[in-house]
C-alpha cells in the first residue's frame, strides 16, 4: 500500500524488476498510464508493468509531442506513476533532451525519479511522433554516443533504443542502425511504425536475440495487432502509449458539453468513477488507517504524566 511506508517499498531496483520480467516467458505488455490514477487503474486490471507517454504526457499539458518539455517535468509524471503504482515503469526520453551529457542528465533524472527504463529515439530535433511523415533522422554514429552515453550513466535502468529510420531507409536501414545501437550498449530496440506483419517479421528475423519493443499506437501506420500476434512475431514487449489518455479525453469532452448544454452534470453521473470507487482505486481509507495506526504507536500509555 502507501508508497509512504519504507518497509512497503521495493527493496530490488526498479531496472531489475523489470529485467526479471523480461526473464519470463511470453510478451510483456505495457500499457501507457499519463497519471498516478491511470497507473493504479492498469496495476489493478493486472498489468505488471507500465509506460509512461511522450505523446500521453504532452497531450495531457495541452502540448504537441515536439520535444518541447523538460526532463523535470517528465519527472513529476515518472514520479507519480512510480509511486502510485509500485511497478516498474518504461519512460519515452524522446531524443534525450540534447548531446551525451544532456542523455546521461536524463538517465540519472530518470532513475532517481524511479523509473525502470527509458527509450531514447534517432530523430533530431524538432522530433515528432514516430507515425507522421518529414522525420528527421540523427546520423547513426551521434546516436550510437547517446545510447553509449545512457549506457554509462545508468545503474540498472533499461535501456531500449528506438530507431526511427524504417520511414526513409526501410527495413534494412532500420536494421542497420540497431545493431550500431546495440554495441553501443542498448539492451532492447524500438523498431519505430512498422507498416505491417511481413515488416514486423523481417526486423525481428534481421535481429536475433536482441529484446524488441512494439508499439501498438492508434491511428498510426501499424494495423492492429493484439499482444500475441506480437509475441508470435518475435517480440518481447508491447506498448499501447496514447490510448487510455484518448479514451479519457474523449469522456472528458462529453462531460463539459453536458454540463455546458444542461447546466449541471446529472445526466453524467452514470459515466462518472463514484467517490467509493475513487477512494478504493486510491486506498484512500489504508492512509487514513496509517495516520491513526501512527497516532496510536506514538501516543505512550501509562507514562509518568509531569
Ligand atoms: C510512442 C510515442 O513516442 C509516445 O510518445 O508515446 C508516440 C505515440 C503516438 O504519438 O501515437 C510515437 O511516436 O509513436
Amino acid at each position: 500500500m502507501p508508497y509512504l511506508v519504507a518497509t512497503d517499498l521495493p527493496t530490488v531496483p526498479a531496472g531489475q524488476r523489470l529485467r526479471n520480467l523480461l526473464e519470463r516467458p511470453g510478451i510483456l505488455q505495457m500499457p501507457g498510464t499519463h497519471n498516478g490514477m491511470a497507473a493504479l487503474q492498469a496495476k489493478a486490471a493486472g498489468f505488471d508493468a507500465l509506460y509512461l507517454s511522450g505523446a500521453a504526457m504532452t497531450a495531457s499539458m495541452g502540448l504537441p509531442d515536439l520535444g518541447v518539455i523538460t526532463v523535470d517535468e517528465v519527472c513529476f509524471f515518472i514520479r507519480q506513476v512510480t509511486r502510485s503504482s509500485g511497478l516498474p515503469v518504461l519512460v519515452d526520453g524522446d531524443t534525450g533532451y540534447g548531446e551525451a551529457l544532456n542523455v546521461m542528465h536524463m538517465v540519472r533524472a530518470f532513475e532517481d525519479a524511479g523509473a525502470a527504463a527509458v527509450h531514447i529515439e534517432d530523430q533530431i530535433l524538432p522530433k515528432k511522433c514516430g507515425h507522421l511523415n518529414n522525420k528527421k533522422l540523427a546520423d547513426p554514429h551521434d546516436m550510437a554516443a547517446k545510447v553509449a552515453a545512457a549506457a554509462k550513466a545508468r545503474r540498472s535502468l533499461f535501456i531500449i533504443a528506438r530507431t526511427d529510420g524504417a520511414a526513409s531507409e526501410g527495413i534494412d536501414g532500420a536494421v542497420a542502425r540497431a545493431k550500431r545501437y546495440v554495441e553501443a550498449g542498448a539492451d532492447a530496440i524500438f523498431p519505430e511504425a512498422l507498416h505491417n506483419a511481413e515488416m514486423f517479421r523481417a526486423f525481428a528475423k534481421a535481429m536475433p536475440g536482441v529484446k524488441l519493443l512494439a508499439n501498438m499506437t492508434e491511428f498510426g501506420q501499424t494495423p492492429f495487432f493484439t499482444a500475441s500476434e506480437f509475441e508470435a512475431m518475435g517480440y518481447k514487449m508491447v506498448i499501447w502509449p496514447v490510448s487510455a489518455l484518448r479514451v479519457a479525453n474523449k469522456a472528458q469532452e462529453k462531460l463539459y458539453r453536458t454540463l455546458k448544454r444542461d447546466g449541471g452534470t446529472q445526466n453524467m453521473l452514470a459515466e462518472m468513477q463514484t467517490r467509493a470507487e475513487l477512494y478504493q482505486t486510491i486506498g484512500y481509507h489504508q492512509y487514513e488507517a496509517l495516520d491513526a495506526s501512527i497516532v496510536e504507536t506514538v501516543v505512550p500509555q501509562g507514562m509518568p504524566q509531569r
